[in-house]
């Protein structure tokens, strides 16, 4: 079959040395010319297949008469049929010598490749410069003949396409299939013959899939080996770059995992407790399902399970216990009824009606928006166009609550992706002969985990970060709080999720309605308290003592349970003023001692139990620098700015309460700060939606109750401000201990009024702080302009916020009192004026807006400017003083406590020195 040569550039005179024509080699060469990018085109349309542009260097012979022609095609036709036709697997009889030599080729250039790519391979590990000046080096004769052939071959043959497109399908899917599924790529890509770029290709892909493997493997985390981590524990671990385990880590897995004590923990605010007890707790389950996978396994075989289960070691006595308490489930949830209600519509909104206790967490309101995306809580939840930092915010707070308002659907992504039929857990009498059947009933099995905690937040926080520890078992954690609908929630339990984590009020309310996967709470294996002394305190979850009551009815399953108590400040002790001690001789000063006695008594650990405790004997960890700012209540505001002004970090803002925090969001809304508000009163999704924004913002600004002071790890939170002291000590740790976590640097600033004196002291007495910490440096110049700004916003807001509450309050009693069809005395609403004197308040509250727009236009601190110089435009430049400061706040606090200290020890000194000169006197 004739083949022609397509010049696809120009050709260029190739010179050659005058050795070569005295030799006669070359006595039929007219002229030498090389073509660098050509096409092979065949008369045969099948073979009518381009060459890539490949950039090649060649010896081209161009012949001037057809014999000189001729004799070149027979010079090539012999090179190419050196190879045994034998070796071609297609050769056949009825095939012409075209066919032949065309298979011939393709082994031919089988060969070649599979050269190639053991070539390319090796050169791998060189750099790609010298791979690239290594092909250049390479014969322009050999290259071509490639070239040509590669391209003949691929035209050649149809079928063969297919197989390469099927290897390139399969090369796609390889990515897939991991290791095996790349093995036999690379055979397959042995086999067949690839061109120059997707063998490449297909090396730098297999490299780079490499490289991915080694940096799992490359992780070093030998320092978790002795720790008994499960090996998928162990895989996302080193995924999240947990190379080192932390101090409680390290004293408590051996314990929990080996030893299956019970432990009670206590370690500074962001020491990674979450997973000191996660940990435990997922190999607690990965074991327990390993042990059932082997009963049914025995069981499908036809062996005894009892005996096999007796012989096992070292996890024998627990699962022992579990498999005990099992049997029991299996009776008990033989009683409860079946729900085969996994198809029900997810789309309806249903009316929340939570329970919850206690002022962090509290039912919400709500109202119909649309679903938008809260990244770092890992939930989709309705969006509000309330617009946090708006003017309208303040609707917020004073809106009544609306019976259609609650989270979207499936709002808390649970991890719990698995259909399931229902709660039983009939494994064991399960048929041997259906072992399928069997093996989806023990998929859905009973609660194994439950992890309680204060608040809504924490409780997605640490189910996000289990689920995350556990992404690679088959274990299904879900959250269950108030603020969603309990009718999802029910359907997320349906889903069987070996762990709960949830909220005691919502919780105790779906036990209550029989939920039956929560009635296996009397059989639990593993109960957690996270923040356990404010789960414990008198009266602030009634649903918290119902819960345990329940889950240790059963005093064999109480001591065959595994319970983990935490929080940072469970061996915090109040010492209390000496002179009431003295007086109160009787009084029992609590000790640690007691203190922890009184926490195993409640929640039931077991008498023989681990007490870690590596809470700073400070209350706060190394790298918190702490600072106050003594002041009058009214110029609380005014400093507050200022620090915000100065130091534009993230920033968590605490309040006492919620009424505070609405007044501040209102302010700093007005003073263009950008507050984001989170208390008890919010709709959940709009507490959610606020946290993630604060978390996706460097410079974000959250104000809060103590809703947001435990637990909750937001990452880089650089400043907290206490606005008013709190009143405990326990709580001053844990706000403080939103900044300065996992070894990172924070500050926390006291704002101290007159009413506030005598909690500052107390918490200083109770952490030991050995002085009173020091004062947070402000820069008198700005002052004036900011005090200015300040009140004429609390003005704003005093005006605008009286009005809108009387509003409410009259809407709401006219609504009462025409669902009661009674009539109401004018006098029993709130005057809201006449007609003109309400037109001339809006007009007032306009002028005050516009003149707090204007302040906030001029530069903070007029200082180095004398207003005597007008410019070209005969405008006065008001020099602009940059107001966010060079120096982070923590530096600004160290320098000006090391300056206090300097100036302290220096009189001294000097009084030394004086001395020293009079003696020599
Ligand atoms: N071994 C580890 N290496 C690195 N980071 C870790 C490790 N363990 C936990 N962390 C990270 O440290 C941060 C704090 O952890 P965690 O929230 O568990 O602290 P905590 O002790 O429970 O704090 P708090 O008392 O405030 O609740 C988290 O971001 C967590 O992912």
């Amino acid at each position: 079959m004739p083949l022609h040569v397509k010049a696809k550039s120009k050709w260029k005179s190739v010179t050659i040395d005058n050795e070569s024509f005295q030799k006669g080699n070359l006595k039929d060469l007219l002229c030498c010319e090389e073509l660098s990018s050509y096409e092979i085109i065949s008369d045969n349309p099948v073979v009518k297949k381009k060459s890539n542009d490949t950039t090649i260097r060649s010896n081209s012979m161009k012949a001037t008469s057809p014999s000189e022609e001729s004799k070149l095609k027979k010079k090539k036709k012999r090179k190419k049929k050196k190879p045994k036709p034998a070796e071609s697997p297609n050769t056949s009889d009825e095939k012409t010598d075209d066919v032949n030599e065309k298979v011939i080729i393709k082994e031919n250039n089988k060969k070649k490749t599979v050269q190639k790519i053991k070539e390319i391979k090796q050169d791998q590990s060189k750099s790609v410069k010298q791979t690239k000046s290594n092909k250049k080096q390479k014969s322009g004769g050999k290259i071509v003949q490639h070239g040509v052939i590669e391209d003949i071959a691929k035209s050649d043959a149809p079928e063969e396409e297919q197989d390469n497109d099927k290897t390139k399908q399969f090369s796609k899917k390889k990515k897939k299939r991991g290791k095996r599924g790349k093995r036999k790529n690379n055979q397959a890509v042995k086999d067949e013959p690839v061109s120059k770029k997707q063998k490449v290709n297909d090396v730098s892909k297999e490299t780079e899939e490499s490289k991915d493997e080694e940096k799992e493997t490359k992780a070093d985390m030998s320092e978790w080996m002795n720790l008994y981590v499960p090996e998928p524990v162990l895989k996302s671990l080193g995924e999240e770059g947990f190379t080192t385990p932390t101090p409680i880590q390290t004293q408590i897995l051996p314990s929990a995992i080996r030893d299956r004590m019970d432990v009670i923990g206590a370690a500074a605010t962001g020491s990674g407790k979450t997973l000191a007890f996660g940990i435990p707790l997922i190999h607690n389950i990965l074991a327990y399902k390993e042990k059932i996978k082997q009963q049914l396994e025995s069981r499908t075989n036809g062996t005894d399970i009892s005996d096999s289960s007796d012989n096992e070691e070292s996890d024998i006595e627990d699962s022992d216990n579990h498999s005990e308490s099992d049997q029991d489930i299996v009776q008990n949830e033989e009683n409860s009824e079946t729900n085969n209600d996994s198809d029900e519509d997810e789309n309806d909104e249903e009316t929340e009606n939570s329970s919850d206790n206690g002022e962090e967490d509290q039912d919400m309101d709500y109202e119909n928006a649309k679903p938008i995306e809260l990244s770092s809580f890992g939930l989709d939840v309705t969006d509000l166009d309330t617009g946090i930092g708006s003017d309208e915010s303040d609707e917020e707070f004073d809106r009544p609550p609306s019976d259609d308002d609650d989270f979207s659907d499936e709002e808390a992504t649970t991890g719990c992706v698995r259909a399931v039929n229902n709660v039983k857990f009939p494994w064991l009498d399960e048929e041997p002969t259906a072992p399928t059947k069997a093996v989806k009933r023990y998929q859905n099995g009973p609660l194994l985990g439950l992890i309680l905690t204060p608040t809504r937040e924490l409780a997605i926080q640490v189910k996000n970060h289990l689920e995350t520890a556990a992404k690679y078992t088959d274990i299904k954690v879900a959250v269950i709080v108030g603020g969603m609908a309990s009718q999802k929630q029910e359907r997320i339990l349906k889903r069987c999720p070996e762990i709960v984590v949830a909220t005691p009020g919502r919780l105790w309310e779906l036990i209550e309605q029989g939920e039956p996967h929560l009635a296996t709470i009397k059989q639990l294996p593993n109960l957690i308290i996270d923040e356990a002394d404010r789960m414990v305190e008198k009266g602030h979850f009634e649903e918290m003592e119902k819960i345990l009551e329940l889950a240790n009815e059963n005093e064999d399953v109480r001591k065959s349970r595994q319970t983990f108590v935490f929080s940072a400040t469970l061996t915090l002790i109040h010492s209390g003023p000496l002179r009431v001690m003295k007086k109160q001789k009787k009084a029992i000063k609590m000790d640690k001692a007691s203190k922890l006695e009184e926490l195993v008594r409640r929640l039931g650990v077991k008498d023989k139990h681990k007490v870690v405790d590596l809470s700073p004997s400070v209350g706060t960890v190394d790298t918190l620098t702490e600072a106050k700012i003594p002041c009058t209540t009214e110029d609380k505001d005014v400093y507050l700015y200022y620090i915000l002004a100065h130091y534009p970090g993230r920033t968590l803002v605490f309040a006492n309460s919620k009424d505070c925090v609405r007044r501040l969001t209102s302010i700093l809304t007005l003073l263009k700060c950008n507050p984001l508000p989170l208390h008890a009163d919010m709709q959940q999704r709009q507490r959610l939606k606020n946290l993630d924004r604060f978390t996706s913002n460097a410079k974000g600004l959250l104000l809060a109750t103590d809703v947001a002071a435990r637990g909750l790890d937001i990452p880089n939170v650089e400043h907290v401000i206490h606005y008013q002291v709190p009143r405990t000590s326990e709580n001053y740790v844990h706000r403080s201990g939103r900044t300065a976590r996992a070894n990172k640097e924070g500050l926390s600033v006291m704002l101290i009024g007159p009413e506030d004196n005598r909690y500052y002291r107390k918490i200083i007495n109770t952490l030991n702080k050995d002085e009173d910490l020091p004062m947070f440096p402000i820069e008198i110049a700005y002052m004036n302009t900011m005090k200015a700004r300040v009140q004429l916003a609390r003005r704003i807001d005093k005006q605008e916020h009286g009005a809108k509450k009387k509003h409410v309050q009259n809407d709401w009693f006219l609504k009462a009192a025409e669902e009661m069809e009674i009539d109401v005395d004018d006098n029993l609403l709130h005057d809201m004026g006449s007609s003109s004197e309400q037109a001339h308040s809006k007009q007032e509250l306009t002028y005050m807006r516009l003149e707090l727009s204007n302040m906030l236009k001029q530069p903070l601190s007029q200082r180095n400017f004398s207003g005597k110089y007008p410019t070209k435009s005969g405008k006065l430049v008001v020099p602009y003083l940059e107001v966010a400061s060079t120096k982070t706040a923590v530096t600004t606090v160290q320098e000006a406590k090391k300056t206090k200290q300097d100036s302290v020890t220096l009189p001294s000194k000097r009084k030394k020195k004086n001395k020293f000169k009079n003696k020599q006197k």
